[in-house]
């Protein structure tokens, strides 16, 4: 993934102030967080602007950084773009709104069609026909604007720090550096694009010389959706609000596709499927030939195998796919394995034991047959088995404790401003699972082997649950309030998708330089499931493993992975072990500082 970068601020180079030095050398650490995200190349535009009257005293500089994970055509590329005067900072892939050919990179593609608009509407418009993941600083001459946004459902990082009295910049960047007290960075809101009119800021600030309140009177949010403009992707869509009939046939089991859901579960592969092959095709190459492009955070459970699969259907068979699994060495964790099936003790003594394990010490050798590993396995052989001829690589992740320990102020620095136990420990999950750093072997009893992935792109089965009604939350609402409370849950699912964990995650996973793909958020997949009627997707009626996402275990099961279709849900966090390492207790609680 790329790394985007802007900054404006009013110092002049010979000022030499003690904030003039925080603002150049927050500056700088940007620049270099945002390097690691586009390890292929790096640039600045520099732009000065005098003072009108006094034409040798600059009085703002802005800068636009880019830095370049080339994913898209064949020509080495230079972020940030630039054309006739236009300049654009992308982070972002375009799957469908603008015509982009196998040899071409939809950032210059874009920035031609950006350049060609003339007024702020047209360029509205073709950010609500894109489909695809992005952040952006762009640059507009001939309005004399900068507009920076993500796309609708926030699948890419960007933060932005407004000027304040102790930091008078506008920071705008994919990833923070780390804290400072005076830095405030938060993550750009997905509901409009935002937008800085230079004229106005210039009037402003040479009147009043007051930087921040320059830029506040010249920041405005242009709507992503004017009244007239038809624009397909410009925000998520509304769940389906109908009430299901009081009686309809119930799923008996997942092998039988009851005959009012064929054609749902048809559509939605087909649409699925697309998702998915847009994300995996047209990857140029940088590995040695023959080597992996693409890879998949894999748990075995059921959303990582589908889309595992599909991809299958469309990397070329002699190309391996490599199925990154992670599992920590996790000492509380471990000590309580030692001890073996307490859970059938009576409670008190089950509450000693535990007690008295945790005290004690870890046992001599980490294990790291975490609850991912035992389902990535027995998923691996499923998919060897319905996909012959296709080389998987499963990668083995396993994570030391003090590996763990070693990464963690890294970790942190990189998911601000992220900052709660859970968000760490889905941040340690995901930054070693996405590194692909780990061992492979040719059969399952063979000797491990080193390996470290080259593939850029990372697949992910996250937003399924969110759909598709997977969470636990989703039965309980329809204990307390029938299906009208699962539609509005459904609802609110969908609506807190941007401000969730995409940004987060972004961070995480391209510090590594690679990119995220998440083929169920893709906008057409969202639109077709919120779209269907509630009790197409779940039955929270049915047991848990059938009733929950029922649509997607129909489908799964249609596609032959069987074991797949009934997995229940597990958090990454638990899965892989990342969680409690040092026995925190509640997920949601802020970080210690
Ligand atoms: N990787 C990116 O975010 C930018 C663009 N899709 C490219 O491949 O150049």
């Amino acid at each position: 993934m790329c790394g985007v970068f802007f900054s404006l601020h009013g110092y002049d180079i010979e000022e030499n102030t003690s904030s003039q030095e925080l603002v150049y050398s927050l500056c700088a650490n940007l620049r270099k967080a945002n390097a690691e995200r586009g390890p292929d190349r790096q640039s600045s535009i520099v732009r000065r602007i005098s003072d009108p009257q006094d034409l040798k005293r600059p009085v703002r500089t802005a800068e636009f950084y880019g830095s370049e994970l080339r994913l898209r055509g064949e020509a080495a590329i230079q972020q940030p773009h630039e054309l006739n005067g236009n300049i654009l900072c992308w982070n972002g892939e375009i799957f469908g709104g603008l015509e982009v050919g196998p040899q071409e990179n939809d950032g210059v593609k874009l920035l031609e069609a950006l350049a060609a608009a003339k007024e702020a509407d047209e360029i509205i418009g073709i950010f609500g026909r894109l489909e695809g993941p992005y952040g952006f600083v762009y640059y507009h001459a001939a309005l004399n604007q900068i507009l920076f946004a993500r796309d609708p459902l926030g699948r890419r990082s960007l933060l932005v720090h407004r000027p304040t009295a102790e930091l008078p910049a506008l920071l705008i960047s994919s990833v923070s550096s780390g804290t400072h007290p005076n830095l405030n960075f938060e993550e750009v809101s997905t509901d409009c694009i935002h937008c800085l009119d230079i004229p106005t800021f210039d009037r402003s600030y040479a009147v009043t010389s007051n930087f921040v309140e320059a830029c506040e009177s010249s920041t405005s949010q242009l709507p992503r959706c004017p009244q007239d403009l038809k624009l397909p992707y410009a925000a998520p869509a509304n769940v389906n609000p109908a009430i299901p009939p009081a009686e309809f046939p119930q799923v008996q089991t997942l092998g039988q596709i009851p005959i009012y859901l064929q054609g749902p579960v048809d559509e939605f592969l087909a649409i699925l499927d697309k998702a998915t092959w847009l994300r995996v095709r047209d990857i140029p190459r940088t590995g040695a030939e023959g080597s992996a492009r693409v890879s998949v955070l894999f748990s075995g459970g059921i959303d990582s195998t589908v889309v595992a699969y599909l991809a299958h259907k469309h990397v070329p068979l002699d190309e391996p796919i490599d199925l990154f699994n992670v599992g920590f060495e996790n000492p509380r964790k471990m000590k309580l394995q030692q001890a073996g099936n307490i859970g059938a003790l009576p409670r008190r003594q089950q509450k000693q034991k535990k007690q008295a394990l945790e005290n004690g010490p870890p046992p001599a050798e980490p294990s790291y047959r975490v609850p991912d590993r035992v389902t990535g396995l027995q998923e691996l052989e499923e998919l060897r088995r319905l996909c012959p001829g296709r080389t998987w690589n499963f990668v083995e992740v396993n994570v030391p404790y003090e590996e763990t320990q070693n990464a963690r102020e890294r970790v942190e620095d990189l998911m601000l401003p992220s900052r709660t136990v859970m968000d760490l420990s889905l941040a340690l999950a995901l930054y070693f699972a996405a590194r692909g750093k780990g061992q492979i072997r040719s059969a399952p009893a063979a000797d491990p082997v080193p390996y470290t992935s080259p593939a850029r792109v990372v697949l992910s089965g996250l937003g399924s649950d969110e759909l598709l009604g997977g969470y636990g939350r989703h039965r309980t609402a329809y204990g307390y309030g029938g299906w009208p409370a699962v539609i509005e849950e459904l609802q609110l699912e969908i609506d807190r998708i941007p401000t969730r964990n995409l940004g987060r995650d972004d961070r995480i996973i391209s510090s590594h330089g690679k990119e995220t793909r998440h083929p169920f958020l893709s906008l057409d997949v969202v639109s077709f499931v919120a779209g269907l009627p509630v009790h197409y997707k779940m039955d929270p009626r049915l047991e848990t493993g059938t009733g929950d996402k029922m649509l997607l275990r129909l489908l799964t099961q249609k596609l032959g992975l069987v074991e797949a279709s009934c997995r229940k849900k597990r958090a990454m966090q638990f899965g892989s072990h990342s969680a409690r390492m040092d026995g925190e207790k509640k997920g949601d609680a802020a970080l210690a500082e």
